[in-house]
């Protein structure tokens, strides 16, 4: 299935419910009464779906935010707090809190959890990356489902993903799944935001890159939630260029989903999913510098078969070394690429404009390699 386009809604639903290796998000907003705390009715309902799900075999994940709203009522606060300190202290008891409701309710039906808080540099360094996904797949291979949260309680502003929904898609990647679900608290996409009069749910996305394009998405409103139907699409996005078809609907609708019946959105996958290594470089990978590449070259590459050759390049930026994620820019300052770098930053610049025979002479063998060979360059 994944060897060709998924053609119809059909296709992609069906390939939802027979999924092996599945990762669920489920939001704040599904979590939670209308004050904002965690409601322990919507918690179990959902572990009541996904535990059957477990039992029969389904290699689970699950992303689940909740941690702050299951915190501030704990603590004596009225609202969500708002400063990041706050919020990490809040997040950290809320996170107890809330796995102790999935470890009973998962427990119930037999069914053990693991949990595993990231950050985003988790996801960024490669080490790091192979170490998370070593972790994940040892867990699933157990028959454990790993429920997975943002580290809040050392996250900060500048380098949290806020949303969980970036963070699915991610894990989807990390744990090679065969589908993605999104819960929410609205029953799938709208041609607007929900609450402008005529929006309709769409049912199919064929071509999330038209999706994004012409149709009108917004932030939260619930008040709880992080990133709304923006950072979901983003998810979507991502998701799917990896080949890993999605369905977004509300967490009421699981159950559903998992029969294959005709709810909230689905979207098809990409034809063909890439390495993992590739996926990894273009998603998820943080650049440590930039490769400024000339006309010529940033139209080579742009071609998608050639590698970054130094003759190419007119300019190095930061300090990494060989095998970090860098970017390629063009020359107005734009991303057309990442890629990782076959050298260290301190080593380009005598190599710049060179041609591979020129380099071969000046500087030896050993320099006469591409700066990012195309088999690690990733166009954005
Ligand atoms: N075009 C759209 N279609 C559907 N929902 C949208 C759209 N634009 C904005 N939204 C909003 O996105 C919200 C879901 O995002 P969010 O509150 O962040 O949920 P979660 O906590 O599940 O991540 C919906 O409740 C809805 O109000
Ligand atoms: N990681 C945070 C959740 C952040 C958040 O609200 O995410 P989401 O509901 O997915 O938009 C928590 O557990 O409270």
């Amino acid at each position: 299935m994944t060897e060709r386009q998924m053609q119809t809604e059909h296709e992609v639903r069906s390939c939802v419910a027979s999924a092996h290796t599945v990762v669920v998000k489920v939001g704040s907003s599904s979590l939670t009464t209308p004050s904002g705390h965690l409601d322990v009715d919507k918690v179990g309902a959902l572990v009541e779906v996904l535990a059957e799900a477990a039992k029969r075999g389904v290699r689970m994940v699950l992303v689940s935010s909740g941690a702050i709203a299951a915190g501030f009522g704990p603590l004596g606060f009225d609202a969500r707090p708002t400063d990041v300190s706050t919020q990490q202290a809040t997040a950290s008891v809320g996170q107890g809190v809330l796995m102790q409701h999935y470890e009973t309710g998962f427990a119930r039906h037999g069914v053990r959890v693991g949990q595993i808080l990231l950050t985003a540099d988790d996801t960024m360094h490669a080490s790091r990356y192979r170490n998370a996904q070593r972790t994940l797949q040892r867990l699933l291979d157990l028959g454990v489902v790993p429920i997975v949260n943002e580290n809040d309680a050392l996250a900060t502003n500048e380098i949290r993903f806020g949303d969980n929904d970036r963070l699915s898609t991610l894990v989807a990647n990390l744990v090679r799944a065969d589908a993605l679900v999104l819960l929410t608290d609205i029953d799938g996409l709208y041609t607007a935001p929900p609450f402008k009069s005529g929006a309709k749910r769409v049912g199919f996305v064929s071509d999330i890159d038209w999706v994004i394009d012409h149709i009108s998405v917004g932030g939260t409103v619930s008040g709880v939630g992080s990133g709304g139907m923006v950072t979901k699409l983003e998810a979507a996005r991502i998701a799917v260029s990896s080949g890993i078809p999605v369905v977004l609907t509300s967490a009421d609708n699981i159950a559903v989903v998992f029969e294959g019946a005709s709810t909230g959105t689905a979207f098809a996958p990409a034809p063909r999913r890439d390495s993992a290594r590739r996926l990894w470089i273009g998603f998820a990978a943080g650049p440590r510098g930039t490769l400024i590449a000339d006309k010529g070259a940033a139209e080579a590459v742009l071609g998608g078969k050639a590698s970054l050759l130094a003759a190419g390049v007119v300019e190095v930026r930061g300090d990494f070394s060989a095998g970090d994620p860098v970017w390629i820019d063009d020359e107005e300052g734009n991303h057309i690429a990442k890629g990782l770098s076959s050298f260290d930053s301190e080593e380009m610049p005598n190599t710049l404009g060179h041609d591979t025979t020129q380099l071969k002479r000046l500087l030896g063998e050993e320099y006469a390699h591409p700066l990012v060979h195309r088999d690690n360059l990733v166009l954005l």
